[in-house]
């Protein structure tokens, strides 16, 4: 499939500085850093014979180093299960993933563990904070349980950045839906991980809440070069993203860059056309990493 290459595109902490436009020749990108995420003849079967499903079906894809990408496709396009592969939250069934220059695939159920505690960022759709806690105290959390002290500038600034400084001494039942997932946003943020990955993160949120997440999301990646990842079934929350990875039955089926609702909802409608995961590669193609 050529929407995957072995090119990557610049690590900046503005990558829509310069970016490449859909269709340019991935010949026009250079190359400085590594992807903080890759999959390569990425596989995932669920279950046996008749049961049997291949929810991912050799899929190569990397994730740009500061890039907000977006991964859309159909339900059960395999969307989660890459999030899930390359999260190191579930083991493929083969091929291999990098996450921030570790090869993952492999690692024991230990060192997974410790890889998303200290690696990884999450955001959910459900906010995922504990009632009991201050806010400040969520955000700190995971740093704790890793025995880390809190870097204290780095968090005055993510706070100050996300709006949260004079709400963090109030508990998650004091905050709205939306500040709610600002906090759940500034834990993520808080290790300076290789990926932030989001799971439909707005999708228990207004649209102006939505718009205000994505907002963030998009800025931790231009203003603090953080990778963020995304899966969501929202065109308009997609747009948010700097590029967006289209999967179909288990496949690549093509990406956008700086991608548009409508540019989306067209890819989307494709896509879910009768036989179109055998068209895959339609979509522009470039065959870098977004960035
Ligand atoms: N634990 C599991 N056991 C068996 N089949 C599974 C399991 N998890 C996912 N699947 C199947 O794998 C395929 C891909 O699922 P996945 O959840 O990755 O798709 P998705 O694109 O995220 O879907 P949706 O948009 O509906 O959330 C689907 O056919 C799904 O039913």
């Amino acid at each position: 499939m050529s929407t995957t290459a072995d090119s990557h595109s610049a690590h900046s902490t503005h990558p829509g500085a310069g970016a490449s436009g859909p269709g340019m020749p991935s010949s026009s990108t250079t190359t400085t850093t590594a992807p903080a995420a890759s999959a390569r003849a990425l596989t995932k079967t669920y279950g046996r014979g008749d049961a049997e499903v291949h929810a991912l079906r050799g899929v190569d894809v990397d994730f740009a180093a500061g890039a907000f990408t977006a991964i859309m496709g159909p339900s059960g396009s395999g969307k989660s299960t890459l999030m899930h592969c390359l999260a190191g939250l579930d083991t493929p069934t083969s091929g291999s993933v990098v996450l921030g220059g570790t090869e993952i695939t492999g690692l024991g159920d230990t060192a997974l563990t410790r890889l998303r505690r200290d690696r990884v960022g999450f955001v959910f759709q459900a906010f995922n904070l504990v009632p009991t806690l201050t806010a400040e105290q969520n955000i700190v959390l995971p740093l704790e349980l890793a025995g880390r002290k809190p870097d204290r500038a780095w968090l005055d600034e993510i706070t100050a950045t996300l709006g949260l400084t004079d709400r963090l001494k109030h508990r998650p039942h004091e905050l709205s839906g939306g500040q709610q997932q600002r906090v759940a946003v500034a834990r993520a943020l808080l290790t300076r991980p290789d990926v932030v990955f989001g799971d439909e993160p707005t999708g228990n949120l207004d649209s102006a809440t939505s718009a205000e997440v994505l907002g963030l999301l998009r800025r931790s990646a231009r203003e603090m070069g953080q990778t963020v990842i995304m899966v969501t079934h929202d065109p308009v929350a997609a747009s948010a993203a700097d590029r967006v990875v289209l999967l179909a039955d288990g496949r690549l089926a093509g990406e956008l860059l700086d991608p548009t609702v409508e540019s989306v909802t067209n890819a989307l409608a494709a896509l879910s056309a009768p036989g179109a995961a055998d068209a895959a590669g339609t979509f522009d193609a470039p065959a870098d990493g977004g960035r």
